[in-house]
């Protein structure tokens, strides 16, 4: 008689749980973009006048915007470092602890930055959101190498990238319904009831991971693989970086230097749209900005469909990045409405996203390094160090690469596109 998980709804509820373990943490990772108002606001506001049903004083934490871009910077950095050691970890440990440490990871840390907020004014508050952003930014990229190899594994040969597809849009979502609800819920409820509203959605990561690891292991044990994976996994050899041609590489650059333009912009897409468009409140402006998101939702899907169609993925990336120029021109020296310009950044971002993710678990993991280091390269404007640094986290990282690719016999594909 067959067993369970040799059945499709088997490895239907991996998936489902599977891409739970993404859907908190990307809600919670651009939380400071919609609230970036009450994160730079006036620690108080006593002489405040209304305007047109607005007040002309903000309430909040009372950051520079330096402090601001920090929150984001910390989280790339430590997120690009720990997903080199990360990928070292699950290969060693496997994907069920791999699962419960990054998860674990998100939610000490977006509770850490919650209990930040409640320290306004104080010398705590910046220290404890900031380590709340570097634990989270320790978990979450590396949460998604283990959501992918999971659903590599339960996947292979089967419906591998409708699932792939399906993980990708439901962290997108995660991502669409912070730019939509988080105003309207700090409106109501204040900022630090919203930062740990971020916090319970991690907590839901957290449970999910639970019962992924569970289905995993009851799952692997039924079909005789556990000890099989282990094997495979140890004998990966560091030296098959080498097999990775120029063409490649460039693709590298070009996604790496894409994404650059994308995040730190998302970062910080809602107050300068609130600035320089003067007309638009601030949930207007969020929503706005979260179109970049909104759209790659409703496109990844049939843009995956289309790139397995017609292949061309590094012709595709190298066109979204040029594509994407006229769009930091739009938003910089013209009055186009923002939405015309985050629609096209979607565009182009659902296009870049969807042909480096073609590459499967593996390139994610460089994915991750790669623009996480650039964000913080945009952010500080420090272009020399953490170029230096990118190339370091790059060599390393693509030893990973190796590994994992190997790990789901998927490097004839890889080599296929080179
Ligand atoms: N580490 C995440 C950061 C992120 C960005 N938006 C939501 N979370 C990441 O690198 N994601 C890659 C992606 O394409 O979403």
């Amino acid at each position: 008689m067959a067993q369970a998980a040799e059945k499709a709804y088997y490895r239907f509820l991996v998936l489902f749980f599977n891409c739970l373990l993404t859907f908190g943490s990307y809600f919670c990772f651009d939380i400071p973009s919609v609230l970036q108002n009450q994160f730079q606001g006036n620690l108080t506001c006593p002489n405040a006048t209304v305007i047109n049903g607005t007040v002309d004083c903000v309430e909040g934490l009372g950051m520079s915007p330096q402090q601001y871009n920090l929150l984001y910077a910390i989280y790339a950095w430590t997120n690009a470092v720990v997903v080199i050691m990360a990928g070292f970890l699950i290969d060693k440990l496997g994907n069920r602890f791999g699962v419960f440490l990054f998860s674990f990871l998100c939610v000490l840390g977006s509770s850490l930055f919650a209990l930040g907020s409640h320290f306004r004014g104080t010398p705590y508050l910046l220290p404890l959101m900031l380590t709340g952003r570097l634990l989270f930014g320790s978990g979450n990229g590396s949460l998604t190498i283990v959501q992918n190899r999971i659903t590599a594994f339960w996947f292979k040969g089967k419906e591998l990238a409708q699932a792939f597809g399906v993980t990708l849009a439901f962290s997108r979502l995660g991502s669409v319904l912070n730019f939509f609800f988080t105003q309207t819920f700090e409106d109501k409820y204040g900022m630090q009831w919203t930062l740990w509203g971020g916090a319970l959605l991690c907590v839901l990561g957290f449970v999910s991971a639970v019962v992924v690891s569970a289905l995993d292991k009851i799952g692997m044990r039924q079909l005789g693989l556990d000890g099989a994976i282990a094997e495979e996994s140890r004998k990966v050899r560091v030296q098959d970086v080498k097999l990775l041609s120029l063409r490649y590489w460039l693709l590298v650059l070009t996604i790496m230097f894409f994404y650059n333009g994308i995040f730190p912009f998302i970062a910080d897409a809602s107050k300068f749209i609130q600035d320089k468009y003067s007309d638009y409140s601030q949930k207007e402006a969020a929503y706005v900005a979260g179109a970049v998101y909104d759209s790659s939702l409703v496109l990844s899907a049939s843009v995956g469909i289309l790139i397995d169609y017609v292949g061309l993925r590094g012709v595709f990336a190298v066109a979204c990045a040029v594509f994407t120029l006229p769009v930091f021109g739009l938003l910089a020296f013209t009055f186009v409405p923002p939405l015309v310009s985050t629609i096209w950044l979607g565009v182009t971002y659902s296009f870049a996203a969807v042909s480096f993710r073609r590459f499967k678990s593996a390139v994610n993991h460089l994915t991750h390094i790669v623009l996480d280091c650039y964000i913080f390269y945009f952010i500080s404007g420090d272009g020399f160090k953490s170029s230096l640094l990118t190339c370091v986290n790059l060599s390393a990282s693509i030893q990973r690469l190796a590994k994992v690719s190997k790990f789901f016999h998927i490097q004839p594909k890889i080599f296929d596109f080179m």
